[in-house]
């Protein structure tokens, strides 16, 4: 703030008219009300006022008459302690330039403006900072970070119900602007009324091998190939891995072949034909084995901002590393899953994640697994718009133990938009696929 440039930024004089005229001369306190809830203290330049400003919220929230002995008293009794001399100085500048209350919308609009600059000039000095002292990588990382955070400040406010109705009618009437992503799965876009949609937060959770990768790279697939464009997070498997899954998958030739390389000429001619066709379609897979939520953010980000991004898939959620190593890990498991609901939400993204499930579905034996048994958390449950538990089906095998069968059982036990239920698909893992 100490560039000659910068001083606009201050606006003390629209500051002080502005505090003054509305403390001490808005006659209308619905006008004084509103004023008091569209800015905060730091959105001063000048911190006394900030402060002032606080305490006169505070009269207002105890419905109290505010008046420059109403604040000396409040400022008096105020646990931080303000300096009484330089307080009274405060007020009588205040008063000193009081203006008719027929300006106090125009210099709301000032002081915010003048805010929102400073707010915007603060990110680019520390975007700065790290361009020139730090990591290129993490210097553009941090840019993103801040710029959204930014931006998601100043978009996001409370909307009143006339304006919550308007957006309702705008949504009855223009379907198309909230896209739907059928999956693959009829009976799963059936309950989910035609399928996934932006700003929701999906779960998978299963056992250990019964399909969560599965279903995300067949979600993703088939989101791209209808011309979506899906990023998948695979902090579990290499992307040759995913890919061999996917074209298993798409051109129906068994995993195995892929796997070992041992195509068969009828494989090899159906897979080159089915490369030819795909290798456009828009998907990237990011194997990147430690991640963490704010690496998986600035990368969507960005995919987003380059390529246009409507579906992420990743796989899977324990994989996902926190920065906050001393606390506990359902803690830190748990706003994981919040950040995955955030980053739905603010990207206006389909975020689809795989989890894993507690060891005691597995002591449980054949019983089929519940929310409650997602591992490390509550909140992903919580956070979830969806959440599907996937089992694969087991017949007695006469001796006493199990078998499992060619059926995958499909819970939809948490569906905030639609009414919950089961289905069953078809276990294919030697495609790659699960089918209808
Ligand atoms: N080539 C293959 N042929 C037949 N089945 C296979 C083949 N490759 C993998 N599978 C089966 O696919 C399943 C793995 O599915 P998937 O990777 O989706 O499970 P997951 O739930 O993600 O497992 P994890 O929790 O270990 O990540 C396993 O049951 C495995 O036996």
């Amino acid at each position: 703030m100490s560039n000659p440039d910068d001083a606009d930024l201050l606006t003390p004089v629209a500051e002080e008219r502005y505090l003054g005229s509305l403390l001490f001369t808005a006659s209308r306190t619905g006008l004084r009300d509103e004023a008091l809830s569209a800015l905060a203290p730091e959105d001063f330049a000048d911190r006394g006022i900030g402060a002032l400003w606080s305490l006169a919220r505070q009269l207002a929230e105890e419905r109290r008459r505010i008046s420059a002995r109403a604040l000396r008293e409040a400022a008096a009794s105020n646990a931080r302690g303000f300096v009484p001399g330089v307080l009274d100085r405060k007020i009588a500048q205040l008063e000193a330039v009081l203006e008719a209350p027929r300006h106090v919308e125009s210099d709301v609009r000032t002081v915010w403006d003048c805010a929102r600059r400073r707010r915007l000039v603060a990110v680019c000095d520390s975007i700065r900072q790290r361009a020139v002292a730090g990591d290129p990588g993490d210097a553009i990382r941090h840019a993103y970070d801040a710029l959204a955070e930014l931006e998601q400040g100043e978009t996001s406010r409370p909307v009143r119900f006339d304006e919550m109705l308007d957006g309702l009618w705008h949504a009855i009437d223009n379907p198309e602007a909230r896209p739907v992503y059928p999956t693959p799965w009829a009976e799963l876009n059936r309950k989910l009324n035609g399928g996934l949609r932006g700003g929701r937060y999906y779960v998978v959770g299963a056992r250990p091998g019964d399909g969560k990768s599965i279903m995300l790279h067949n979600l993703a697939f088939h989101h791209a190939q209808q011309g979506g464009s899906a990023l998948v997070f695979s902090a579990e498997m290499g992307n040759i891995e995913v890919a061999g899954r996917m074209a298993a998958s798409g051109a129906r030739v068994e995993l195995n072949e892929l796997v070992t390389g041992d195509l068969a000429p009828h494989s090899r001619r159906t897979l080159v034909e089915w490369s030819e066709q795909h290798q456009q379609i828009p998907l990237v897979v990011d194997d990147r084995e430690r991640i963490t939520m704010g690496y998986i953010r600035s990368q969507c980000r960005r995919h987003k901002a380059v390529h246009g991004l409507d579906l992420v898939a990743i796989d899977y959620l324990q994989l996902v590393s926190s920065i906050e190593s001393r606390t506990p890990r359902h803690e830190q498991v748990a706003r994981i899953s919040r950040e995955c609901k955030l980053l739905a939400r603010e990207l206006d993204i389909v975020v689809v994640v795989a989890s894993q499930l507690n060891r005691e579905v597995a002591r449980r034996g054949g019983s089929r697994p519940t929310m409650a048994d997602l591992r490390e958390s509550g909140g992903i449950e919580a956070d979830a718009d969806a959440v599907l538990l996937l089992a694969r089906g087991q017949v007695d095998d006469g001796v006493g133990t199990t078998m499992p069968t060619d059926e995958l059982h499909v819970y939809l036990d948490k569906n905030r938009q639609g009414a919950t239920g089961q289905f069953t698909l078809r276990w294919e893992a030697y495609h790659g696929r699960l089918g209808n």
